[in-house]
């Protein structure tokens, strides 16, 4: 997450994989009438959605992409040039992506997980049921910040007992008091991580294990084993001991990290994507392998095992048009829901599980 500018000098200066995020981020241009998203080349972005549909019709793979052989009841593909690394197109059902969708709105952000807001309000209760009801967050003496998305929470307000409140109540009882009140829909569109089983404290990066916490829930335990069964040693079972939530909205972009904190590299990190189709970015082991574009629809999965736990990798870029977001099946599936709120979240939104072995 850096700032953007097109001063040619910095450029230069621009690593290989900045200059990919710079080329996919969204940028817009102001005409007279609306703010329009700048078209972008995607001519080479790797698209294994059309590799899968391409083989299943004539058995060929493009040059540098194979199938990699395993148990798993669906195509496994990886690239020779980033051992470790494999694409798992369609991993989960239309159903499976329903249900995790709703796992990580109303159940993954629940306390004791923690999340980019615990920082500023401590621990909230029920945000996607309170966004839906306009309820706001009264919250007493504490410096409102622009920007909570950042994964810099340090613990100073976790003690904190934020609360909800109807609009009116709220205006009540701010008034004349040091209250302040923040709308929850406000704070759901700045939910930006949770964290689940073992907690990662952003501030140490690492694995803070003394944070209260919560295991791993069984289904989410059984889904990663078997998701990670294609990228696992021989005779080795997988143990999902943690997870970190991300939510995107439109403009949200996750910059290019490595995920060193974990012990053991054999073991994969698990990928999964909900949502709005993505941009991801997979570099090198260092920033300047110029890295290797490819999209993320809604129910892939990703596998990071090996020598692929020591590249760059990120997001630059989510696609929310009604064209591009390519979320067509999951909308009909959730149109079925009485409830309609998850429905006009996952319209805009992105959303990323992924699961690892800690030690
Ligand atoms: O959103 C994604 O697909 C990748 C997420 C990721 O790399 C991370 O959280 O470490
Ligand atoms: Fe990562």
């Amino acid at each position: 997450m850096y700032a953007a500018t097109d001063n040619a000098s910095e450029d230069l200066e621009r690593t290989a994989f900045r200059k990919a995020e710079k080329k996919y981020k969204i940028y817009y241009d102001n005409t007279k009438k609306k703010k329009q998203p700048r078209p972008v080349d995607l001519s080479e972005v790797v698209d294994f959605k059309a590799i899968l549909e391409f083989y299943n019709q004539n058995g060929e793979l493009p040059a540098g992409v194979f199938i990699h052989q395993s148990n798993f009841d669906r195509p496994v593909f990886g690239l020779k040039s980033r051992p470790g690394f494999y694409f798992i197109p369609c991993a989960l059902r239309i159903e499976e992506q329903c249900h995790w969708i709703v796992e990580s709105l109303m159940n993954f952000p629940q306390p004791p997980n923690r999340t980019n807001h615990n920082a500023i309000y401590g621990p909230i209760q029920d945000l996607f049921a309170a966004a839906k009801e306009k309820s706001r967050l009264l919250v007493e003496n504490v410096q409102l910040p622009k920007d909570t998305s950042l994964k810099n929470s340090s613990e100073q307000a976790d003690q904190s007992a934020a609360f909800w409140r109807s609009s009116e109540e709220s205006d009540e009882i701010s008034r004349g008091d040091k209250c302040k009140s923040v709308l929850a829909s406000v704070l759901l569109r700045k939910l930006r991580w949770s964290t689940l089983g073992l907690q990662f404290d952003w501030s140490k990066r690492s694995y803070n294990v003394s944070l209260p916490h919560k295991k791993i829930p069984d289904d989410l335990c059984c889904l990663a084993k078997k998701l990670a069964g294609p990228a696992m040693p021989l005779d080795e079972e997988f143990h999902p001991e943690a997870a970190i939530v991300n939510y995107f909205a439109l403009g949200d972009m996750l910059g290019g990290h490595l995920d060193d904190m974990e012990k053991d590299w054999s073991k994969p990190i698990v990928s999964i994507s909900l949502g709005c189709k993505a941009i991801f970015l997979l570099g090198g082991k260092s920033r300047e392998d110029p890295p290797l574009a490819m999209f993320l629809r809604s129910g892939d999965a990703v596998l990071m095992a090996g020598e692929a736990r020591e590249c760059y990798h990120g997001v630059p870029r989510i696609f929310t048009d009604k064209e591009t977001a390519e979320i067509s099946p999951l909308e009909l599936q959730l149109s079925k829901e009485d409830d309609d709120s998850f429905l006009e979240y996952i319209r805009s939104s992105r959303i990323n599980i992924n699961i690892r072995q800690v030690f």
